[in-house]
């Protein structure tokens, strides 16, 4: 039977290790400052900027959320840019993907201030995490907030032969990259990878991360027994609910360990871009955190 994987509960620990970094941060008159562009009335996008404002301010982030009509242009949101990466109270910079058609979304990540770049899209990062640089630097909050509750549940993924699917800039490449920076042998698998060889793959798989936006993509009948695995969908069904790319129901009696959707990476991913937050405020007043990697 496979044990969940408490993402709300870790997720929880996350923030109050947080919480002590910001106080620490505050006797030196620092408050960490998080600006979320978000262009476009996306409802979805809403509730996750909704979200992180709500457990910002618990920790003591400083967030604001500047909104822009679907209609805006690149220029506005570039401008603003420049005005942020130029305001000293702003240690992070996050715009919301994806952008409206008439934004080109590389441009705007490569307009971020790379020590802003609070989701480490910026392609100087990019490279750093792909070069498996030592020193800080951000990395996207959602793989990182995987690897953070790995850690927590004692999977060390070292020697083992993880399965990625998807390879989104925001998940599945960054995924990899850490994953092999932390010694685990990596299939990245995708939309084009042939049905016969993804079963092969994931049925020889230790961990399996899926990152598809395909509601109950993998099922329990091809996962190895024992597999740990990492759902990171979020689909939500005609009827209102929310589901992730595994069919949990059959997924859970093989798998050791799993993470339901919602409760499992969502709120590992807000969690963890409060704490890579933190750790640029600190990075941009030259102050020293304990052990930015492993908070918990
Ligand atoms: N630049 C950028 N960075 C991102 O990290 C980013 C983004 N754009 N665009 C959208 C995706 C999606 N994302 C989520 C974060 C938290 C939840 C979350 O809190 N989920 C909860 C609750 C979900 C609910 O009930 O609506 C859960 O799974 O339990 C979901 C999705 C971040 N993303
Ligand atoms: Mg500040």
């Amino acid at each position: 039977m496979g044990k969940l994987i408490d993402g709300k509960q870790i997720a929880k620990d996350l923030r109050a290790a947080v919480a002590v970094q910001t106080e620490k941060l505050a006797t030196q008159g620092i408050t960490p400052g998080l600006a979320v562009i978000l262009v476009g009335d996306d409802p979805a996008s809403e509730i996750y900027v909704r979200n992180k404002e709500r457990a910002a301010g618990k920790v003591g982030v400083n967030a604001q959320t500047i909104k822009y009509p679907a209609d805006a242009s690149e220029a506005e949101v570039l401008a603003k840019i420049a005005e942020l990466n130029a305001d000293d109270s702003v240690d992070a910079i996050l715009v919301q993907s994806p952008v409206p058609s008439q934004i080109d979304e590389h441009k705007v990540q490569e307009a971020i201030d790379p020590r802003k770049d609070v989701d480490g899209f910026h392609p100087e990062n990019i490279g750093r995490l792909y070069a498996n640089r030592e020193g800080y630097y951000p990395v996207a909050n959602t793989p990182r907030g995987i690897m953070t509750m790995l850690h927590h549940e004692g999977v060390d993924v070292a020697g083992k032969h993880v399965v990625v699917i998807g390879r989104s800039i925001l998940v599945g490449r960054p995924m990899a990259a850490l994953l092999q920076g932390a010694n685990a042998t990596v299939s990245l698998l995708h939309r084009y990878t042939p049905a016969s060889l993804t079963e092969l793959l994931v049925s020889e798989a230790d961990v399996v991360i899926v990152a598809t936006g395909v509601a109950g993509l993998i099922k329990g009948s091809e996962l190895k027994a024992g597999a740990v695995v990492i759902d990171v969908g979020i689909n939500r069904l005609e009827d209102g609910s929310l589901v992730g790319d595994v069919d949990f129901a059959s997924a859970e009696p093989v798998a050791s360990l799993i993470t339901p959707v919602p409760g499992g990476v969502g709120p590992m991913t807000i969690a963890t871009l409060l704490q890579t937050t933190v750790e640029l405020a600190a990075q941009h007043h030259g102050v020293a955190l304990e052990d930015p990697w492993q908070t918990i």
